[in-house]
C-alpha cells in the first residue's frame, strides 16, 4: 500500500525558500508557488492539508491570500512565513485564522516541529469528527421498514435526501410516521450536521407562527423579549426546518414563507434589514391540500414549491407485514423505558394484532404496545392487555354506552372505562374532522391545547 503523505504548498517569491522546503520536507508531498495568485489557481483542483505562506508577496499578500481561502476552506491550515519587523502582520494573521508563523531565515527544526504539530492537530480533528459522525448516525431514530410498499418509499427517501436543496413533501394518515421520515431526511442528507428543527404549525397560533418562524427585533410588538428572538429558520440554517401539518398554516404565513423559499431570504418580525438562511424545508400533512388549494385555502405557488418531490407514506392498513415486527421492536423499547422483561406476545395477542384496523396507524400500534406493556403480566403479553375487550375503538362504529361492559358482582375498573370512552371519542372526533385537531377540538366542546393534550394520552407521539 502507499504510504499516506499530507499535502503541503509552500507559497514564497524566493526561489531558494521554496528550493529549501522541496529539499528538506520530503516527508510530505510538497508544491511550491511563487505567488498567492499561482496557489490560488491550482487549489481550484487541488487539496493541500497545509500552506506554507509567505507574508510579504508581490501582488496578492499573505494576509490576504490566507483570508480569502481559509473563508472558501477552513479546513486548510496556514504556516505564516515572516520577516522579524513584521510583528504587526503577524497579529493580523493570527486573528485570520492562522495555526503559527516562523521567522526568516528559516531554521528548518524549527519549520518541522511547527508542520509536526499543525499536523497532528488535523490528524485529531479528522479523527473526531469521524466520531462525531458516527455517533450522530448511531442516534438515528430506527425505522422499521419490513413490507416492500414501505421499503421502496424509504429508498427513495434516501435518494431524495442527498439533494439538499429541493423541498420535500410527506402526505399520509395521521400516525404513519412522516415525522420520523422528516429525520431520516435530514439525517441522510449532506446538511445532517445542522439542526433539524420541527414546527408544528397546528399548535402554533397563526398570529405567532410569523415571529416564531423569521424572529423579531427587539420591541418589535408589546410582549416582545427586549432582546429580540432568532427564528426557527436561522436555527435550522445548515441544516433542516420540518414544517409539520403544514396544511394549517395561515394565508400570510404561506406568502412569508414562499417569498423565503423563492429566495432564501426573509425579514425578521420588525427588522428593515433582511436576512439570509440557507435551509432545506421539508413538510408534511394529513390533510388534502390539492383539495385546499383549489378551496383558496393553500397558495397554489406555495404547495408547488413545497410539494417539488412527494413522499407518499402508506397507511399501515397497506403494509400489513410491518405490524408486528413494529410491536415486537415497541414491546422491546417499552421494556427498557418501563424496566420490565416481556419476551413477546401470545399467539392470540399476535392474531388481535393483525386483524386490527388502525385508524391511528402506527402510533395507535404503538400506544396499544405501550399500554400492554405497562398493564400485563410478564412473561408475554396476552390478547386481553391489548385493551380492546369491552369497548370498540374503531371508527364507524358506535363509541356510545352501549359498547360499555356490563357492571356485575365481579365490579369494573370505572376510570379505565372513562379513558377508553375518551380515546374512543377522541379518534372518532378525529376521522370526522379529517384529522383536523382544531375541528375535532370543537365537535368535543374542549380548546385545542386541551384535545392535543389528551389526543397524546392515547395516541403518543
Ligand atoms: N416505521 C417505523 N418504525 C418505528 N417507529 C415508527 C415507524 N413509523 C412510525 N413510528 C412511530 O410511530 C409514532 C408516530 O409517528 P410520527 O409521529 O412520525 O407520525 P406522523 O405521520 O408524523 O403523525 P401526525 O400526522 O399525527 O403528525 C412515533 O412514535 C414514531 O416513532
Amino acid at each position: 500500500m502507499a504510504e499516506f503523505k499530507y499535502r503541503i504548498f509552500v507559497v514564497d517569491d524566493e526561489e531558494f525558500i521554496r528550493d529549501a522546503a522541496r529539499l528538506n520536507l520530503t516527508e510530505y508531498e510538497v508544491e511550491t508557488f511563487a505567488s498567492a495568485e499561482e496557489a490560488l489557481q491550482a487549489l481550484k483542483k487541488a487539496q493541500p492539508d497545509l500552506i506554507l505562506m509567505d507574508i510579504g508577496l508581490p501582488g496578492m499578500d499573505g494576509v490576504e491570500a490566507l483570508e480569502i481561502i481559509s473563508a472558501k476552506r477552513p479546513e486548510i491550515l496556514f504556516i505564516m512565513i515572516t520577516a522579524f519587523e513584521d510583528v504587526q502582520t503577524v497579529v493580523r494573521a493570527m486573528k485570520s485564522g492562522a495555526y503559527d508563523y516562523v521567522v526568516k531565515p528559516l531554521h528548518m527544526d524549527t519549520l518541522k516541529a511547527s508542520l509536526k504539530n499543525a499536523l497532528e492537530s488535523i490528524r485529531l480533528r479528522k479523527e473526531l469528527s469521524l466520531l462525531q459522525e458516527q455517533c450522530l448516525r448511531d442516534n438515528l431514530p430506527f425505522f422499521i421498514a419490513q413490507s416492500n410498499t414501505i421499503q421502496n418509499v424509504m429508498e427513495f427517501v434516501g435518494q431524495v435526501a442527498k439533494s439538499p436543496d429541493a423541498p420535500v413533501m410527506i402526505l399520509g394518515e395521521t400516525g404513519t410516521g412522516k415525522e420520523l421520515i422528516a429525520s431520516a431526511i435530514h439525517f441522510q442528507s449532506p446538511q445532517y450536521r445542522g439542526e433539524l428543527v420541527t414546527v408544528n404549525c397546528a399548535a402554533i397560533p397563526s398570529e405567532l407562527l410569523e415571529s416564531e418562524l423569521f424572529g423579531y427585533e427587539p420591541g418589535a410588538f408589546s410582549g416582545a423579549r427586549p432582546g429580540g428572538k432568532a427564528g426557527l429558520v436561522e436555527l435550522a440554517g445548515g441544516g433542516t426546518l420540518f414544517l409539520d401539518e403544514v396544511g394549517d398554516m395561515s394565508l400570510s404565513a404561506q406568502a412569508k414563507l414562499l417569498r423565503f423559499l423563492d429566495t432564501g431570504q426573509y425579514y425578521k418580525v420588525g427588522a428593515t434589514k433582511v436576512s439570509e438562511a440557507r435551509v432545506r424545508v421539508v413538510s408534511a400533512t394529513n390533510r388534502d391540500l390539492e383539495a385546499m388549494v383549489e378551496e383558496g385555502g393553500f397558495r397554489r405557488d406555495l404547495y408547488y414549491r413545497l410539494a417539488m418531490i412527494k413522499v407518499e407514506v402508506p397507511s399501515l392498513q397497506k403494509r400489513p407485514e410491518d405490524i408486528i415486527p413494529m410491536a415486537q421492536f415497541f414491546l422491546e423499547e417499552m421494556n427498557k423505558k418501563y424496566q420490565r422483561s416481556f419476551s413477546g406476545f401470545t399467539d392470540e395477542a399476535l392474531n388481535t394484532l393483525k386483524q386490527r384496523h388502525y385508524e391511528g396507524n402506527v402510533r395507535e400500534l404503538k400506544g396499544m404496545v405501550e399500554r400492554a406493556a405497562l398493564c400485563g403480566k410478564e412473561p408475554v403479553i396476552e390478547s386481553s392487555n391489548l385493551g380492546l375487550a369491552g369497548v370498540e375503538n374503531n371508527l364507524g362504529k358506535s363509541a356510545g354506552p352501549a359498547d360499555l361492559p356490563a357492571l356485575d358482582d365481579k365490579g369494573i375498573v370505572l376510570s379505565e372505562i372513562l379513558e377508553r370512552v375518551e380515546g374512543s371519542y377522541i379518534k372518532k372526533a378525529l376521522a370526522l374532522a379529517d384529522n383536523n385537531e382544531a375541528k375535532a377540538a370543537e365537535l368535543l366542546g374542549i380548546n385545542y391545547h386541551t384535545f392535543r393534550y389528551r389526543k397524546k394520552k392515547f395516541m403518543p407521539e
